[in-house]
């Protein structure tokens, strides 16, 4: 098998994640048909990123396709911290609100974990909230990050059960890295979280079944830091500049994940592609996880997503 041309299959975040949401979509009709219940989802925004506004744009369309309430609340720039605040505190009250996203970053003067644990921990579809944090370490039921879930989705239907795998995952934020690692944790995988100052890093690297690569620098994971037939997770979204120096000077740009793709799938079985793996289940998570809060804010046991 593992010629000099083999080739990794590409796990299609995409397609998974499309057929997430369908199911998603049946369990939301079939929630407002049973209970009258339409689960709704606010989100927040403040300023005018542009990368920023067209997640926002996007995430209240496919909101929206699948059924849901979608409101979103947009900001000035300039927006305090205390008036930030007030809007969380009304959409806690809000009945018809089961979940809240404040989209980051936040500006600088904002301080973004004061706001992001203001926000009921059981409308908290990010899993940011401290408490959904320390329910996640401790395994009891909450509100998990969207990526970390999406990417286990992922790992679970390529591999199975993941008992037993090295699982390396490269960075340590609390978006991403730490709640990655819980969750495979929870898997029973042997977890290793590397970061900046992690010894040795393509060494560590190629001792893992399952590489996570979450630190946000374009293809800083090269094909000769990886295992032969290892599964890789690639959470990177970076913007460079078009691979066309014609196109480049015009200031076009392309977007990579933070593994070398063309390189790893040389050594890698299985990877997920930028764009079109973890992405796309990133937003599928999010109409998941506002399911799931619509359920419980009703005592409902929320029908299963799996595929
Ligand atoms: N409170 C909060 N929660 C978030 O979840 C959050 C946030 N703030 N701030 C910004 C980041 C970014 N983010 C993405 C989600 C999906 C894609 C996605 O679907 N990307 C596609 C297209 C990529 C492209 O071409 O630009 C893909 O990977 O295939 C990208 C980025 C969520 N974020
Ligand atoms: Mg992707």
């Amino acid at each position: 098998m593992a010629s000099p041309s083999a080739h990794a299959a590409i796990i299609d975040g995409k397609a998974f994640a499309a057929g997430l949401v369908t199911r998603i979509t049946t369990a939301a009709a079939r929630l407002r048909a049973s209970h009258g219940l339409t689960p709704g989802l606010a989100v927040v925004i403040v300023g005018d990123d542009p990368a920023s506004q067209i997640y926002v744009r996007n995430k209240g369309e496919r909101t929206s396709a699948a059924g849901m309430r979608s409101d979103t609340h947009r900001l000035e720039e300039t927006t305090t911290q205390a008036d930030l605040l007030a809007l969380i505190a009304s959409l806690n009250a809000d009945s018809g609100i089961h979940g809240i996203l404040v989209q980051l970053p936040l500006p600088p003067h904002i301080d973004a974990s004061a706001v992001l644990d203001a926000i009921d921990p059981d409308k908290d579809v990010d899993g940011f909230h401290v408490v959904n944090a320390g329910r996640l370490a401790v395994g009891l039921p909450g509100l998990v990050p969207c990526t970390p879930l999406g990417s286990v989705m992922l790992l679970k239907d390529t591999l199975g059960d993941l008992s037993g795998l090295h699982a390396v995952i490269v960075g340590r934020s609390n978006i991403v890295g730490k709640p990655m690692a819980q969750l495979l944790l929870a898997e029973s995988c042997t977890v290793t979280v590397a970061h900046s100052r992690t010894r040795d890093l393509p060494t560590l690297c190629r001792t893992a079944d399952i590489l996570v690569a979450a630190v946000g620098r374009p293809e800083m994971i090269r094909g000769d830091w990886i295992k032969p037939g290892a599964t890789i997770i690639d959470v990177g979204i970076n913007r460079v500049p078009s691979a066309d120096p014609v196109k480049a000077a015009e200031g076009r740009t392309r977007v990579v994940g933070d593994v070398a793709l063309a390189e790893a799938s040389e050594v890698a079985a299985h990877i997920t592609p930028v764009p079109g793996g973890v992405g796309p289940m990133t937003i599928a998570c999010l109409l998941a996880n506002t399911y799931t809060a619509a359920c419980r804010s009703a005592g409902i046991e929320p029908e299963t997503l799996d595929a």
